[in-house]
């Protein structure tokens, strides 16, 4: 039997998959598969984002690879509350507290954080590498190849835009009024992840409101998937965009408190001259595991009859999650 745990980070669920178990790893259509039927609203699982898959690494310097399959089955370069949990089980499973993680533009640095909550163990991850030109989206069609706090009225008539990808696209905007953060965030979301001449491979769009120095509140409509409790390389590029834009309202000397609909996490902004990265520490909360037969993985066939979802206090179920992966 495989477990698939049941996950998130800032209540963006995932559940993960440890290939290193398996007799036989999926291809990438049985991932797509698989990821379509745990997701899906009419299964009878609990909800999720997508599925993050760890496979071993070929890096000398990477403990395990992490893959993330989004709910469409659209595979991203990276998830950032996703890898706080794949830090999580890897710092579990092979008994280290700071490692990196493999993805696929980069090698990422982990490490196992203070609480940021009282029996919350939380983790930080890297958030890397930072780029703005448009071909890293890609975006076209828009008349720039860079989209920093700029109007674009191909897109909306009032806002304006700042596009990082850390690498996977984001597209933020910092807006006043709530319509903006969610009736305007689900427009333009579904314009943008739908077939249209500017971001052709979709992209996480990102709606922020300024709280106050240092403290910002986002809401993601995320490629993929649609509107999210919280997206983890969406936070933290807002976070960058806030700090690039409004620079009288950032010291990123100290970290920037970021929520969400899903909780709340912390960015820090690191912009050394030869790289700029996002750090971004939070949660990383095992909720439960569905024990599976490896052949229902391979024929996306998963069903919660053997499954186990915490009822007390989530270190307590902790404890025994990792005992089972020894
Ligand atoms: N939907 C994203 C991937 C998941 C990112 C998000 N869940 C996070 O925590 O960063 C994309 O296609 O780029």
């Amino acid at each position: 039997m495989i477990n698939l745990f049941y996950v998130h980070g800032s209540e963006n669920h995932f559940y993960i998959l440890d290939q290193t178990l398996l007799d036989k790893t999926l291809d990438d259509q049985e991932l797509v598969n698989l990821t379509k039927q745990i997701t899906s609203q009419s299964s009878n699982l609990n909800p999720a984002d997508g599925l993050l898959v760890i496979n071993q690494s070929n890096h000398e310097d990477a403990l395990a690879q992490m893959r993330v399959i989004n709910a469409d089955g659209s595979e991203a370069s990276m998830c950032g509350n996703g890898l706080r949990c794949v830090a999580r089980y890897l710092s579990s499973k092979y008994h280290k507290d700071s490692f990196k993680v493999e993805t696929m533009s980069a090698d990422l640095l982990v490490n196992k954080h203070g609480e940021l909550a009282n029996n919350v163990p939380a983790f930080s991850v890297e958030i890397s590498p930072v780029r703005f030109d448009n071909k890293s989206f890609p975006f076209d069609n828009l008349n720039t190849t860079n989209i920093l706090n700029k109007a674009l009225p191909e897109i909306n008539d009032h806002l304006r835009f700042t596009a990082i990808a850390v690498p996977n696209p984001h597209l933020i905007s910092f807006v006043e009024n709530d319509h903006d953060l969610n009736e305007t965030l689900g427009e333009i979301g579904k314009k943008l992840n739908d077939p249209n001449p500017y971001f052709t491979d979709g992209v996480n769009v990102n709606f922020a409101k300024i709280l106050s120095r240092n403290n910002l509140f986002v809401h993601t409509y995320e490629r993929g998937v649609g509107f999210t409790n919280a997206c983890g390389t969406g936070m933290s590029a807002t976070s960058l965009a806030f700090a690039i834009n409004f620079p009288n309202l950032v010291d990123i000397k100290e970290p920037i408190n970021v929520y969400n609909p899903g909780g709340m996490v912390q960015t820090k902004v690191h912009d050394t001259p030869n790289k700029q990265w996002i750090e971004l520490i939070g949660n990383a909360t095992f909720v439960g595991k569905l024990s599976v037969n490896e052949s229902n993985l391979h024929s996306a066939n998963i069903s919660n009859e053997n499954s186990e979802f915490i009822d007390s206090s989530e270190e307590k179920y902790y404890q025994k999650f990792v005992e089972s992966i020894k």
